[in-house]
């Protein structure tokens, strides 16, 4: 913890799960807020913040929590968003940076923009970096360690807030990237998005067998198939947010997904082996460029709890 004045005097966090409660910790811990004021919708997760000792403060009021505040944090699922803005809009202080961490772009500034006053700094944003959990227990202030955190701001927004809130990102562990809302949410589309909802697809599948029983699935599942259960795992709110706020990057990927898929089978039922052997070559070399780019790609993906990994590396080991 620095003994400098903090980055903000006053930071509000809306929605504490694991997002929320992960910043919470971080800012804590890195000394980043005078007081860290804590609001949810829910006031059994309210008390588990408390309890967890996550805050200086805690309201069931959205329009309390803001109040005075320099930095506004969203971290709610991406449907919620409207309601809550308009609640807000109101009592944001005069220069306040309002930032959320979304899994979408787009519909989030469409969403928020019409409650705001001019006087407010929106800068949307989103750390790439989370795990299948949810709730304020499941977050841990490592979270955002060495992840990219992408910042959307609209033309014309304030460069020196900008700025600031690039500063909190790096102070909690990320490199931070600026993108297009439009061009984040294609990219998101391919990389987070279809993966989730392929995994949630072939899990419905693997349940929905006749000729396979549930506990045939659950006993000899390899670790490919555990794989995408654990992405299967993740929050449904949160993912049927996802899909109908990013609905056309989503079908446009989904479209070219299909038409790889129809030709992948295609390759199977004429025994096409060159061209399987082709498909698999060539994507065997992006996992390769992702490690040596520095990136985990075995677990702990995407920050996996450290208990957890620990957990299952402790398994794996033996
Ligand atoms: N879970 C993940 O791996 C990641 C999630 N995100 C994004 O961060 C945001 C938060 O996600 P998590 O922390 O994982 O979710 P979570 O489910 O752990 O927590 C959500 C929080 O929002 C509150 N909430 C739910 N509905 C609400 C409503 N209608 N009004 C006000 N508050 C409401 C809940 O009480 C809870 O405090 C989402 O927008 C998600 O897309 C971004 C990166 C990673
Ligand atoms: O748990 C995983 O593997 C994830 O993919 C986590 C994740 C979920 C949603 C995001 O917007 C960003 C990261």
């Amino acid at each position: 913890m620095s003994s400098s004045k903090p980055l903000f005097e006053r930071v509000a966090l809306i929605g504490i799960g694991l997002i929320g409660s992960s910043l919470a910790r971080v800012i804590r811990r890195e000394g980043l807020a005078g007081e860290i004021v804590i609001s949810t919708r829910s006031s059994q997760t309210l008390d588990r913040a408390r309890a967890l000792g996550l805050g200086d403060r805690y309201t069931s009021d959205a329009a309390d929590a803001v109040r005075d505040a320099d930095l506004i944090i969203l971290s709610i699922p991406v449907g919620a968003y409207a309601p809550v803005a308009a609640t807000i809009s109101p009592h944001l202080a005069k220069g306040a940076i309002l930032t959320d961490a979304g899994s979408t772009k787009g519909s989030v500034i469409s969403d928020v923009t019409p409650h705001l006053p001019r006087h407010v700094n929106f800068i949307p944003g989103h750390p790439i970096a989370g795990t299948e959990q949810s709730g304020p227990d499941a977050g841990f202030d490592s979270l955002f360690e060495n992840r990219w955190c992408i910042l959307t701001p609209v033309p014309g927004t304030d460069e020196v807030a900008v700025k600031k809130l690039a500063r909190f990102w790096t102070a909690c562990g990320s490199t931070v990237e600026m993108m297009d809302a439009a061009h984040h949410d294609r990219v998101l589309a391919i990389v987070s998005h279809l993966p989730h909802i392929i995994a949630y697809n072939i899990v419905g599948t693997a349940d929905d067998l006749e000729s396979v029983s549930k506990s045939e699935v659950i006993k000899y599942s390899a670790s490919g198939f555990r794989d995408f259960t654990r992405l299967a795992a993740s929050d449904p709110v949160m993912w049927r947010d996802v899909c109908l706020a990013n609905r056309d990057a989503i079908l446009e990927m989904l479209g070219r997904f299909s038409e790889d898929l129809a030709a992948l089978q295609r390759s199977i039922r004429w025994s096409d082996g060159d061209a399987l052997f082709d498909l698999f070559t060539r994507t065997r070399a992006i996992r390769r460029s992702i490690i040596e780019a520095g990136q985990e790609v075995d677990a702990p993906d995407f920050g996996r709890h450290p208990e957890i990994a620990k957990g299952e590396s402790a398994k794996n080991e033996g």
